[in-house]
């Protein structure tokens, strides 16, 4: 009889808890990403991003729970040029040129890309030449990029990539990663920012104080973030109205001293039902930008939606 046998997904996180000291910067993370998903990794500052990336590439081991790569542990994977990362802390680059250095980390690879093609790649076709410690921050940036991907890696880990490129970088920087991932290559990237994730990931991995609170498209988070606002005026002496939070479409209650917001994904239906349910002043209905509906699901006021966290644990 023939048997076939499903590759390992190329990351696997189970349970994993990574403390430091007291700091509890990964709070029991489990998380599947298969072979050319384009995921990104949302969350805001000190929100864990950095800890998980360093636990996928051996640079940290979790307290508890496992890391596994292509079935493998991390260090092997990475031995393997399995991997290639792009970090945050860009290391100094060695006074060689552009075409040098690329070149002399290729030949470190078993099947790297063409040297021509992984400059091309990055964008670095025009600085080829130049020394590679006299670029700018945007081109050093790209630089390691090229580093990340000449060794044609199933996996790149890319922690906020686009950081220091301009627009038009960050632009060519996207169009490359849709034609790895197109290859097969599978790429996890940090960011805080929604929209960059919405639109340059097919997944989209929300992280919040070292827990994934979210995991799905763009789109559908997008959606269930509530980027409808409605908010009025409670009248004076009156109590904060019992039932607020299960009107149609809403997804959290905030009461700022007398005016209350109300998150909805959808406002007509929560209007309407909010006219049903008690006597308002002031109505205003408004539309959140993404950043700030995202800023809503992860911010300190405890407005994360009790239905978003039980969907995740
Ligand atoms: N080596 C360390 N020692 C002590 N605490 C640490 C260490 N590394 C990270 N932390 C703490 O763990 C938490 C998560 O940090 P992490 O760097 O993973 O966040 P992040 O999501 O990558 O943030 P940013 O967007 O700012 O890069 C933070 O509270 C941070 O202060």
């Amino acid at each position: 009889m023939h048997t076939t046998h499903a590759a390992p997904p190329a990351v696997t996180l189970s349970g994993v808890v990574k403390e430091f000291g007291a700091v509890r910067a990964v709070d029991g993370v489990d998380l599947a990403i298969g072979a050319g998903e384009r995921v990104a990794l949302l969350g805001r500052n000190g929100a864990g991003k950095s800890t998980v990336v360093d636990m996928l590439l051996g640079l940290n081991t979790p307290t508890s729970g496992t890391v596994s790569l292509f079935g493998g542990s991390p260090r092997e994977a990475v031995d393997d040029g399995r991997v290639g990362a792009m970090l945050q802390d860009i290391r100094p680059i060695p006074r060689v040129t552009v075409r040098e250095l690329v070149g002399f980390v290729a030949r470190t690879h078993r099947h790297p890309t063409p040297v021509a093609e992984a400059l091309a790649l990055a964008g670095l076709t025009e600085v080829a030449r130049r020394r590679a410690d006299r670029l700018s921050g945007g081109q050093t940036q790209r630089v390691c990029f090229a580093l990340a991907l000449v060794g044609a890696p199933g996996l790149l880990v890319l922690d906020e990539p686009t950081a220091a490129l301009d627009v038009a970088a960050r632009r060519a920087f996207w169009e490359t990663m849709r034609v790895l991932t197109d290859r097969g290559t599978t790429v996890l990237f940090s960011t805080h920012h929604l929209e960059e994730a919405d639109l340059n990931a097919d997944r989209v991995v929300v992280i919040d104080r070292g827990r994934i609170v979210a995991d799905d498209t763009g789109e559908r988070i997008r959606r269930s973030f509530g980027t409808g606002l409605v908010s009025f005026t409670r009248p004076a002496g009156t109590d904060l109205p019992e039932g607020l939070g299960t009107l149609p479409g809403v997804v959290s209650v905030e009461d700022l001293g007398g005016r209350v917001r109300l998150r909805t994904t959808d406002s007509d239906e929560t209007v309407h039902a909010l006219a049903g349910l008690t006597r308002v002043r002031d109505l205003e209905v408004a539309t959140a930008g993404l950043e700030e509906a995202f800023i809503g699901i992860t911010s300190d006021t405890g407005t994360v939606p009790a239905s978003r966290k039980a969907d995740h644990r």
